[in-house]
């Protein structure tokens, strides 16, 4: 179910690029719908579709916004090529199978909802009185909205994008202060992937916006991009802090599971720390709650990864990590005493902050 939801989230966001306001595709179709001429737009020339064009001519020239325009005032359907590039065959008849269910009610919007059921090409429907463009492909169906609308829509949601960003990062600054007490329970870490997973999925929304708005949209991804940050890097390095196994792979597995929970699985704490590997809270005791230290070692400045790999490999543990002493530390792989001082002094610095900011 969830992975037919994907598919259809992938088609849509291939299909809001194509038609993105900014493109010469998307100026044809507002050309002709100030025009009110109406249209019925193939996109694709395979052989299903032509099992279903009768008549018309063949044009074969390159697209342009005006073309389209002049070609809309004729009866019958136009078919561009797959790019949208060329426009092919102009005032074509086409005949889908009148078998297939439609729940449109004038025969343009049939025809077109009929073909893109039949075809799975994109077929755009623009009707003459209504002032709409609709977009079918295979099952979906989509009216494309005005910029405007759709602006007051992506500012919404960067508003509450905003307040998210804002929770998160508390919840994270928590995690970081109860790291250094050795103070973490489930509840704590299973709050943050919530809190995480809800930034990512706003993310996703506002990136169909943006999607959607083309070149209007550039603010509102900068805006996005700002506030998300590294976000999507905190929330990983937390997986592999806590996850049984932390493997990249492992934790590539439990980001696509996040990714498909619904809103209440979200909330269900004990299915979270459950994809994390726990079986029983009983596991967690025996072995205690504690990070790796990913997450807080990448805070420390110029420590490549491998090092953090290193580290982690020697003490398993944040909190052993932090009793060792500057020589413990220098016994590791690539750490050398310089390292080893700079190390504990990072360690110590993001301890510092933490408890400030968490006073905040
Ligand atoms: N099967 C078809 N093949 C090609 N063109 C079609 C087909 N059916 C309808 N059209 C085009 O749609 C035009 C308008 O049809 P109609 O008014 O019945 O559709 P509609 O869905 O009510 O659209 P609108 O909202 O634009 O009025 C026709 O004049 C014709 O150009």
């Amino acid at each position: 179910m969830r992975e037919t939801k994907d598919r259809e989230h992938q088609t849509m966001n291939q299909l809001l690029q194509m038609v993105a306001p900014g493109t010469p595709f998307r100026d044809g179709l507002e050309n002709v719908l100030r025009a009110k001429t109406g249209a019925l737009i193939v996109v694709g020339c395979s052989s299903e579709i032509m099992e279903v064009v009768d008549g018309g001519f063949s044009i074969n020239c390159d697209f342009s916004p005006n073309y389209l325009y002049e070609l809309a005032k004729m009866d019958g359907a136009i078919i561009l090529s797959e790019d949208a590039k060329r426009i092919l065959y102009a005032n074509t008849q086409l005949i889908p199978d009148s078998s297939i269910s439609s729940i449109e009610t004038g025969i343009r919007h049939r025809t077109a909802e009929r073909v893109a059921k039949q075809t799975g090409k994109l077929v755009v429907s623009i009707s003459q009185r209504r002032n709409i463009i609709t977009l079918y492909q295979g099952s979906l169906r989509y009216s494309l909205k005005e910029t405007g609308a759709i602006l007051t829509k992506a500012n919404q949601a960067i508003q509450t994008l905003e307040r998210y960003r804002t929770v998160y990062n508390q919840a994270l600054t928590n995690l970081s202060a109860l790291e250094f007490e050795e103070l973490v329970t489930m509840h704590e870490v299973a709050y943050v992937m919530q809190r995480s997973e809800m930034v990512l999925r706003f993310k996703m929304e506002i990136s169909r916006y943006v999607l959607e708005l083309g070149n209007e949209g550039r603010l509102i991804q900068m805006q996005m991009v700002e506030l998300v940050g590294s976000a999507e890097e905190e929330s990983r390095l937390m997986l592999k802090d806590y996850a049984r196994d932390s493997s990249d792979e492992k934790i590539r597995e439990i980001q696509a599971t996040l990714r498909k929970l619904s809103s209440e699985e979200l909330l269900d704490a004990n299915g979270l720390i459950r994809l994390l590997g726990y079986t029983s809270l009983s596991t967690i005791a025996e072995d205690g709650f504690h990070p790796h230290g990913y997450r807080l070692l990448s805070k420390i400045p110029r420590l490549p990864s491998v090092i953090i790999h290193n580290l982690v490999g020697r003490f398993g543990s944040f909190p052993r990590m932090m009793a060792a002493s500057i020589e413990e530390l220098d016994e590791v792989d690539g750490i050398g005493e310089v390292r080893a001082r700079s190390i504990k002094e990072g360690l110590k610095r993001i301890q510092d902050q933490v408890f400030i900011d968490r006073q905040i």
